[in-house]
């Protein structure tokens, strides 16, 4: 059953990349009963905040965008902290929103679950068929554990959990960092700083060749809010736009936007991690969803938001 207007939803993670895509969407959409915390008011890893949090608020429905998140170098420097901190955030709302009757749940995965060597496309009936891609094993395995939960309790306490699994994902409100960001992000900020600088090349990690598919986070919002009231399954779900392209593609396409004339140089000491995910998006076109942002256009849009929010 669809979520009405008046219902309580909990957005964990709400400033974030995807949490503040689905806050957008959720007051488009004329949702008017959206339940936020910061990490200062209420940190996810704390059990006990968890539990009188959810005690105190009874949200209705939780939409889990709460997590550590990076990029490849990002997880293989603090794997610790990637697999101790989502286990604890998952385990703490997943638990809590099952103790406490919320009515429906939206995990967000990942697809780095899928085995390294995956078959391509990737389709979701792939998980645990396979080695996983040693940088950011200790996040995938997190990820995994968070699926296997909310089936666990769909099972043993009729709960009504899914799971869904979004592609490499970029836009608004994105982590331009440059150690910690995932590509894209990092991308646009080297090709601006360096036309900024006039400087003479760009360093690009790894060998350019590896693929990658990109969505737009108010295309993967829009998605979020259908499954959340179209989808009752235990099944995981994969969300993308069913395109690829190369790293070395990506850099020379954001080069172009962002006006760059210099050099790209490639520094393959740096690791390229899986050579390629692309996942087959066939079951979620199939209940009718599609993305809507071309990735030039999506890219473009993200760039201005830069310029305008970095200051620069
Ligand atoms: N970005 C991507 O390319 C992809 C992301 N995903 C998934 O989407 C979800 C959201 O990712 P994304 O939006 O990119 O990540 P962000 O890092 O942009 O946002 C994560 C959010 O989680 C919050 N958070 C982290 N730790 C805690 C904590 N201990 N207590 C309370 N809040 C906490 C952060 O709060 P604060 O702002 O205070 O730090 C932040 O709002 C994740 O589950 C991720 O795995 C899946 C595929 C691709
Ligand atoms: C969403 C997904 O994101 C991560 O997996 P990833 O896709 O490998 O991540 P990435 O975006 O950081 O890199 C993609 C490719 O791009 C290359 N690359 C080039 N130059 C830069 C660069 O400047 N920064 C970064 N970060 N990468 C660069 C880089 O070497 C790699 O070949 C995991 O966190 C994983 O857990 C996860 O869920």
């Amino acid at each position: 059953m669809p979520m009405h207007k008046e219902a309580k939803i909990y957005v964990a993670g709400h400033r974030g990349l995807v949490g503040s895509a689905i806050l957008r969407r959720l007051r488009a959409e004329g949702y008017s009963n959206i339940v936020t915390r910061t990490r200062q008011e209420l940190d996810l890893t704390d059990q006990r905040a968890v539990y009188q949090f959810f005690e105190a608020e009874r949200p209705e429905y939780v939409f889990l965008a709460a997590a550590k998140v990076g990029g490849i170098l990002a997880n293989s420097t603090y794997p610790a902290d990637f697999i101790r901190e989502n286990l604890l955030i998952q385990t703490n709302v997943i638990d809590a929103a099952y103790r406490y009757g919320v009515k429906k749940l939206l995990f967000l995965g990942s697809s780095c679950i899928y085995p390294k060597f995956a078959p391509q496309p990737i389709k979701e009936e792939y998980l645990l068929t396979g080695a996983l891609e040693p940088t950011n094993e200790p996040y995938a395995v997190a990820k995994i554990a968070g699926i296997k939960m909310c089936q666990a309790y769909n099972k043993q306490y009729g709960t009504n959990f899914i799971s869904v699994m979004p592609t490499n994902l970029y836009g608004p409100g994105d982590n331009f960092d440059l150690e910690t960001s995932h590509v894209l992000p990092a991308l646009i900020r080297k090709f601006h700083e360096a036309k900024v600088a006039g400087a003479p090349h760009v360093v690009i990690w790894g060998s350019g060749t590896p693929r990658r598919e990109f969505l737009h986070v108010d295309d993967l919002a829009n998605a979020c809010l259908f499954l959340m009231n179209n989808y009752d399954s235990s099944e995981i779900i994969n969300i993308g736009v069913g395109e690829d392209l190369t790293i070395a593609e990506l850099a020379n396409l954001i080069k172009e936007i962002v006006g760059y004339q210099g050099e790209i140089v490639f520094d393959t000491t740096k690791p390229d991690g899986t050579p390629r995910k692309l996942l087959d998006v066939s079951k979620i076109f199939n209940l009718g969803w599609r993305p809507r942002i071309r990735l030039e256009d999506g890219i473009r849009s993200t760039y201005e938001w830069f310029v305008r929010n970095y200051n620069c």
